[in-house]
């Protein structure tokens, strides 16, 4: 798993053990801790005037160490700096080393019940990937002091309180402007609302080598193209349009039919060769008055859809957008799945197998191990997994799509402001580009046709559901606010031509 490419996410134990190796093979750890508190400073230098009074609040830990380092470097730069140690003096080798080195000639450091508003930038060193409780006491005392402040906060690795693995704030946590992470970005950085309390987040080399940080990452990346575009699908001259693939979607009823033609249109504008709609005769007839690329055919229930299978050339299905929910979706969702044609299942199609999702997986696994992609929200998420133990109940999001990935054998996108993409062999990807004017009715229905399309093309299943999330986003920015799903699928084009720029120009750096 550590050899896919792509922007590894650490937790904080394989931070901790990547840390631990580096030290093991020489670099000592008061050096990645110069090296820490150097990014510190140097993002402080960005956010604070000459002249500007600066607080560094360090608690006992490393994290205390590398405000201590930054300190030292801002006030030998004829910097304003206060230091506060809220919970007494450092109490690893390191810090110490760190807080002598400030504390040389220095005054004392600033009382705990100070006015953190005097100050114009505070920078929150109190607690990092060591927090392993939620905030209590004094600290907890502090970081609500600091949030009501409303001074601008930069913080060292996490905001003090945010758990870095999962994203939830630990009772309370500070609410930064910015932060300054070290060697690779947390799970927790990306994942809501920790990405809201990081703010702007910056990674900084201190020196740990990317084969430390592949050898101790367990499949959990940044979605970006570097994640999938060794596999996206590039047009070739010799190619015809039946090898770019032929997406049949299954229509709603004549009163639903909008949903299933935004799902087409965007699984031709991503690059399929054909789409074709499946509809009940009224339902064509709405079709027909709409579409002209997209093909329509007849298809009346679940047995006529099947018999549409028998033509080979259809080889991605797009089931669930306004397809309504019961037994006939259901057994539309079983003979794709059985015909082994790439599925991907959205909406109606996932609340058809509300509460079993053990039935679900049993279909899958009857399949010809063809990929289904699921893309609920989280309301859908819940109605398919009901109660199931070991998925709702397991913590980070990452980890719930992983649970619910390895138990019905799908690739899970999750979806949200932080769409997390899984895979049963637990690879999880989390997306961080779409912008909050994507949530509007219909965009569902689009992705679901990116993920069809890509899938029609040949691309396999996570990288294709992580792609189509990622373009899902950067349409969406490129529209910019006003955006309605209409919009999306004509955004498309601009951001494949920037795509297939760079994976060329990253193939000829190869
Ligand atoms: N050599 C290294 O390991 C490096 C570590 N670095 C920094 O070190 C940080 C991790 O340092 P530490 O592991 O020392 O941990 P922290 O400095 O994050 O936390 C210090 C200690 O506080 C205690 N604690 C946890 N939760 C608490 C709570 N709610 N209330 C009171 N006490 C609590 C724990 O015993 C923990 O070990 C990273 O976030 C990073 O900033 C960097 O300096 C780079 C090198
Ligand atoms: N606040 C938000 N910021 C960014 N993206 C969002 C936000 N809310 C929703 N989205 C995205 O918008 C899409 C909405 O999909 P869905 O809930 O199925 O809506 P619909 O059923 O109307 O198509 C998903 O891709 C989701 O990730
Ligand atoms: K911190």
């Amino acid at each position: 798993m550590a050899s896919q490419s792509g922007e590894h996410l650490l937790r904080a134990a394989q931070m901790a053990e990547a840390d631990r190796i580096t030290i093991a093979s020489g670099v000592p750890g008061h050096e990645l801790m110069a090296r820490a508190g150097s990014g510190v400073a140097a993002a402080a230098r960005r956010m604070a005037a000459p002249g500007a009074r600066i607080l560094v609040i360090c608690g006992t830990g490393n994290n205390g160490g590398d405000g201590y380092v930054a300190a030292r470097l801002l006030q030998a730069e004829g910097r304003d700096v206060a230091v506060m140690a809220p919970l007494g003096p450092a109490t690893t080798a390191d810090a110490g080393r760190a807080a002598a080195d400030w504390a040389h000639g220095r005054g004392a450091a600033v009382a705990i019940d100070a006015d953190v508003a005097g100050y114009d930038l505070v920078i929150d060193a109190l607690f990092g990937a060591g927090l392993n409780r939620p905030l209590d006491g004094a600290a907890l005392d502090l970081a609500r002091r600091l949030n009501a402040s409303g001074r601008p906060v930069l913080a060292v690795d996490v905001p003090s309180g945010l758990n870095a693995d999962s994203g939830q704030a630990m009772a309370a946590s500070v609410r930064a402007a910015a932060t300054v992470t070290f060697a690779a970005r947390k799970p927790g950085q990306l994942l809501l609302p920790g990405r809201l309390l990081c703010g702007d987040v910056t990674c900084v080399d201190i020196g740990i080598a990317p084969e430390t940080i592949a050898r101790v990452a367990g499949g959990i990346f940044r979605n970006s193209p570097d994640l999938w575009q060794a596999s996206f699908p590039a047009p070739s001259l010799e190619a015809h349009k039946y090898r770019r693939g032929h997406v049949l979607c299954g229509s709603g009823g004549p009163l639903s039919t909008g949903a299933i033609r935004l799902a087409a249109r965007s699984a031709l504008r991503v690059g399929a060769g054909l789409a074709t709609v499946a509809a009940g005769l009224d339902a064509c007839r709405a079709h027909a008055a709409h579409l002209t690329a997209i093909m329509i055919r007849e298809a009346e229930g679940a047995g006529d859809f099947a018999r549409l299978l028998d033509d080979a050339r259809f080889n991605a299905v797009i089931l669930g957008p306004a397809g309504g929910v019961g037994p006939e979706l259901a057994a539309r969702v079983e003979a794709a799945a059985r015909r082994g044609r790439a599925l991907v299942m959205d909406a109606d199609a996932i609340s058809s197998f509300a509460g079993a999702p053990e039935r679900l997986a049993a279909v899958i696994a009857a399949g010809e191990g063809a990929p289904v992609v699921m893309t609920p929200h989280d309301g859908e998420f819940a109605r398919l997994f009901g109660d199931v133990a070991g998925v709702m109940d397991v913590g980070a999001k990452y980890e719930r799509a992983v649970a619910a990935a390895r138990m019905t054998g799908a690739i899970v996108v999750l979806k949200g402001a932080d769409t997390v993409i899984a895979a049963p062999d637990g690879r999880a990807a989390i997306n961080d580009n779409a912008p909050p004017w994507l949530g509007t009715a219909g965009s569902g229905d689009v992705l679901s046709g990116l993920v069809g399309g890509l899938l029609a093309q040949g691309m396999p299943g996570f990288e294709a559901a992580a792609a189509a999330v990622w373009i899902h986003g950067a349409a969406a920015q490129a529209f910019g606010p006003g955006l309605i799903s209409e919009d999306l699928p004509e955004q498309v084009p601009a951001v494949l031509r920037r795509l297939l720029r760079q994976g060329a120009q990253a193939g000829a750096a190869r």
